[in-house]
């Protein structure tokens, strides 16, 4: 490495990189036409540049050379943490961004000569939270990563290291972001890049990406505070409010089978701050569901022969529907929410539409195809099964982006979130990517969590106007808001129970969690 090349490495150290500004990083560098460019390339310079351009449009200064060199620390914690593990079966350092790194780097073209060595080394459940590879006899040494410009620097570099005989310096130490504890960006003031040492909060968890690599897309800048934007809309707790104005949602779904679900959702409404909460369910479910809480208004009408007129009845008074938690999926109950959603729509009712509603909607996506003021929160199989009856076509698993965008685009520009590892939301014009950290946890009742608090984000999305949210589309500012407010009880009850985390821990979490994203 040259003197020239030493220096300006050295120089782009010791400043903190945030969680938040990490992902961003990473998932610019994950884009398509970054590796491609970065791919047999020698000399990437430029390709930095236009990565450090990108960051830059999310509101993190820094310079291409800062980018390169912390892409440079995170795949030596990466290839560490994977190297561990082939030599010892133990990692000896723990990468907190592996998953992400272990996305981008498998998905790279593997090297003419060996097939993809990468691949063939399987992935063993989460250590700490953090994926590893099974060790693999037929894994070449360290499975062959291609050589780029970076990787030389990182071996010279080592080397370099390994002569002083010293660990990393500690200024390396306090330049690499540990990876421990909580991403809420409260607790992680980053330093000013030339600047006099003063601590300055952290920009959201919030990542606008480019729904396809290599296309031209809006300014960036636009949506960069959304998380600000969530915190615009919550309405100021006033002596002068009556019950109600902070919002009513209706929950329609609850079946013999399915308590739980649009319990689940009804009381997360409440606890995100919704003044009151109506369940329309079977008539079999509305004890049990009123057991479980005397705060939820719970109607046995939605098997009712005039169930459409029954909730009709209640519109005028809702503020936000959310349909589907628990529904079920019998003929006769499916054709009651087709009627009621037809009612929501005649009235412009704001319509979440999860998990059994889905299952309509993909069988008759006319529904509500076109009908913005609503938004579909699939899952995987969810989002599976509405793509392919729209689309007429499996989906591309490569291009989640894509994906989720088309869809959206599809249904006539309904916001959609695709939820799973990183929730991906898409108005079908712009693609959000929310990655604030949750937990390995995954029991079920989760989606009815998001699909509760959405209710209440959107109607205050929707009461604050366009000024609050500088015009832009308050469903995806609701639909931001509650999926890392999701994330964030899940993230808080998973570090109180492990394990034995269920969805009521993480409805429990819901007010610190609130309060700790857009209250403090
Ligand atoms: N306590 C309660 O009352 C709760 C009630 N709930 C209610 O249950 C009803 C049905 O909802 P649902 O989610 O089970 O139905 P659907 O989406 O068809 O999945 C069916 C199958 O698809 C698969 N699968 C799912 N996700 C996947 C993924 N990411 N990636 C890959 N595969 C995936 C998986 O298949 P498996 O792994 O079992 O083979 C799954 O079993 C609905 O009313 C809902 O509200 C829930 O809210 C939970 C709490
Ligand atoms: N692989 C994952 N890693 C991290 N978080 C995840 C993952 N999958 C889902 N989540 C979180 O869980 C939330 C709910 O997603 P999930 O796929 O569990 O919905 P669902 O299947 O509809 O839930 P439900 O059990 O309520 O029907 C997501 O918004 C996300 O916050």
């Amino acid at each position: 490495m040259s003197v020239c090349m030493r220096r300006l490495i050295t120089s782009t150290r010791g400043f903190l990189w945030s969680d938040v500004e990490t992902r961003a990083l990473l998932d610019i560098w994950g884009e398509a036409d970054v590796q491609s460019a970065l791919d047999g390339n020698f000399r990437n310079s430029h390709v930095y540049r236009d990565v450090a351009g990108r960051l830059g449009e999310l509101g993190f200064e820094r310079t291409p050379e800062q980018c390169r060199i912390r892409i440079k620390g995170l795949k030596r914690q990466y290839y560490q943490a994977r190297e561990g593990l082939r030599k010892n079966g133990q990692a000896r350092k723990i990468c907190r961004y592996y998953d992400e790194m272990d996305r981008i780097l498998r998905a790279r073209p593997a090297p003419a000569s060996s097939g993809d060595p990468a691949a063939s080394c399987g992935a063993l459940p989460d250590l700490h939270g953090v994926h590893l590879l099974q060790p693999d006899p037929t894994c070449a040494e360290d499975c062959s990563r291609e050589l780029r410009e970076e990787d030389f620097e990182e071996i010279e570099e080592e080397e370099e290291q390994a002569g002083s005989g010293g660990p990393e310096s500690p200024q390396d130490n306090f330049t690499e972001d540990s990876g421990e504890g909580s991403s809420c960006y409260t607790e992680h003031p980053i330093k000013v890049e030339h600047g006099s040492g003063f601590a300055i909060p952290l920009p959201p968890n919030d990542v606008l990406e480019r729904p396809f690599s290599l296309r031209p897309t809006r300014p960036a800048k636009d949506m960069e505070n959304i998380f600000q934007l969530v915190r615009n809309v919550i309405p100021p707790m006033t002596s002068k409010k009556h019950k109600g104005q902070d919002g009513k949602i209706g929950i329609i779904g609850g079946c013999k089978e399915y308590t739980g679900a649009p319990y689940f959702a009804a009381i997360t409404a409440l606890k995100v701050g919704a003044d009151l909460s109506q369940v329309f369910c079977t008539k079999d479910a509305a004890t049990v569901i009123k057991s479980y809480s005397p705060e939820l208004i719970v109607h046995p009408v939605l098997d009712h022969p005039n169930a459409v007129s029954e909730v009709d009845k209640w519109l005028p008074r809702l503020h936000t529907l959310v349909i589907g938690p628990g529904m079920g999926r019998e003929d006769a109950i499916l054709d009651n929410a087709k009627g009621i959603i037809e009612k929501a729509k005649s009235k412009g009712l704001p319509i979440v539409i999860d998990a059994d509603g889905l299952w309509l909607i993909a069988q008759q996506p006319s529904i509500i195809q076109g009908y913005q003021r609503a938004v579909l929160t699939p899952n995987f199989m969810e989002f599976s099964r509405l793509y392919e009856a729209m689309l007429s076509e499996p989906v591309e698993t490569s291009d989640q982006h894509g994906s989720v965008l088309r869809l959206s685009q599809a249904m006539g520009n309904i916001t959609i979130i695709q939820k799973g590892e990183r929730d991906l939301i898409s108005d079908g014009d712009k693609v959000l990517v929310c990655s604030h950290e949750g937990s390995s946890r995954r029991c079920g009742g989760q989606g009815d969590l998001l699909a509760g608090s959405l209710g209440v984000l959107v109607h205050w999305a929707l009461l604050a106007g366009p000024e609050k949210i500088n015009a832009q589309n308050p469903f995806l500012v609701a639909a931001f808001g509650a999926c890392s407010l999701t994330r964030q009880c899940n993230h808080q009850a998973f570090q109180k129970y492990g394990r034995s985390m269920t969805t009521s821990d993480m409805i429990s979490e819901v007010g610190t969690a609130f309060n700790k994203l857009f209250e403090t």
